[in-house]
């Protein structure tokens, strides 16, 4: 909260200084004693449409979490158990990105610890924590608070010193494999799951609840890739939704009330914002929008958002989130990829089938159909293209891309 009553009037300018570099204001009177130091001003010295930035970070968590009642209440009654010293049960929250998967965990593992001393939570990031090895020093360092000078070692040799030092402590542990779909590949969310039951099995008084969000992705249900550990994971799923146009309206006007000033972005601007965050169907562009437009609107001297920030910033969102994402492609798969440009771009009107663009892939190179299988899932789960399902029987689906065929070929070759 900003305490200066001014700021809660309209778009804030700094006091601490009083000068601003801002062509709008270009009427301040500069006293003549001093010399003034412009490089103090790019930064510290401008008007700000931003009442609080914290808000527009990605791991803000905010007081209410709106719509997710229902999700809140299962994940909470899921670990319950762990109020009274006993094990959770595990869960998996499955549902689309930017849907509140994560803020949900965040926020049951806050109330969670703060309530109880014999309970420890952790959340790892599975994009970056990627192997089994690293999941394992990750608990091990939020246990011990050092990390474990080890390096290829046995996983035991990790495991067993955690599940002792529960023990001692009589802690339940509660582990959150967030976007735990990043562990899909060589059976690595298999593993640590059997990992984390056989801590249970070798130190039978070991308490611990996994909690997995994952990214649904029809294709890939969890227990395909859980196949040897799901008789001993059996998590409760707890199903996330995409949010209605009304609800992600609601939610972006709570955090324009909370992060921006009022007046800042006008209603027509607000409905652009909602409808391209219900086309790209992820919360986060929405909260990303909001704070680049406001940017460009400040860095233009505007205290009102237009329409066109919203443009600029959505571009350029695109471009970052196309650029990141391409180059975490693996060379199949950005050869898949640019296959799929290529054909779409040749014959647009064409429908694509995964079995047409299957046989057209292998003529240009052997492969077999489960890699290709894995490299077009991994497409759509980095949502370079959609599948549908246009037949109710059969398998095949149809592929299209997400963006214009012409400019992701040339973004796949240069
Ligand atoms: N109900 C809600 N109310 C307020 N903010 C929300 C809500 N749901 C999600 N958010 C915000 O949307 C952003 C994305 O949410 P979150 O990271 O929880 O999504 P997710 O489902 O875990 O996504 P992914 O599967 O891609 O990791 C966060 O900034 C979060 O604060």
């Amino acid at each position: 909260m900003n305490p200066n009553p001014d700021s809660l009037s309209g778009p804030g300018i700094r006091k601490d200084f009083s000068f601003h570099f801002h062509p709008a204001r270009s009427t301040n009177i500069i006293p003549s004693s001093k010399p003034l130091n412009m490089s103090h001003h790019y930064l510290m010295n401008h008007q700000t449409l931003i009442r609080d930035a914290e808000v527009f970070e990605f791991n803000y968590t905010p007081d209410t979490i709106k719509y997710r009642d229902q999700e809140l209440r299962q994940l909470a009654a899921a670990l319950s158990p762990a109020l009274q010293g006993g094990s959770p049960i595990n869960a998996n929250l499955r549902g689309p990105p930017g849907t509140g998967k994560t803020t949900c965990v965040r926020r049951i593992f806050k109330e969670l610890e703060e309530t109880m001393t014999g309970v420890m939570t952790v959340i790892i990031n599975c994009e970056s924590v990627n192997t089994p090895f690293r999941v394992f020093t990750a608990i091990f360092r939020r246990l011990f608070g050092y990390q474990p000078c080890l390096s290829g070692i046995a996983i035991q040799r990790l495991t067993d010193p955690i599940a002792e030092e529960l023990m001692k402590r009589k802690m339940v542990l509660i582990v959150c494999l967030d976007d735990a779909h990043y562990l899909t590949h060589n059976d690595q969310l298999d593993r640590i799951i059997r990992s984390l039951a056989r801590m249970y099995e070798n130190y039978p008084g070991v308490k611990i609840g996994i909690v997995t969000t994952i990214c649904d992705y029809t294709l890939c249900p969890a227990m395909v890739h859980v196949r040897s550990a799901y008789s001993v994971w059996q998590p409760m799923e707890i199903p996330f939704s995409h949010y209605q146009r009304r609800e992600v309206r609601t939610i972006l006007q709570d955090r324009i009330r909370m992060g921006l000033y009022p007046g800042v972005v006008p209603s027509i601007v607000l409905g652009r914002i909602v409808a391209l965050t219900v086309k790209e169907g992820d919360l986060r562009l929405g909260i990303d929008l909001l704070k680049h437009a406001a940017i460009i609107a400040e860095t233009d001297a505007r205290t009102v958002v237009t329409e066109g920030d919203v443009t600029k910033a959505y571009d350029l969102a695109c471009d970052i989130r196309q650029t990141n994402l391409l180059r975490a492609l693996k060379p199949n798969e950005e050869r898949l990829l640019s296959h799929i440009a290529m054909m779409k771009r040749e014959c647009p009107a064409v429908p694509l089938t995964t079995g047409a663009l299957y046989h057209s892939f292998k003529a240009s190179r052997k492969v077999p159909y489960s890699s290709f299988y894995f490299w077009l899932r991994r497409l759509y789960e980095l949502r370079f293209i959609d599948l549908h399902q246009r037949t109710v029987r059969g398998n095949s689906r149809e592929v299209e891309l997400r963006i214009e065929p012409k400019a992701m070929y040339e973004m796949c070759i240069s």
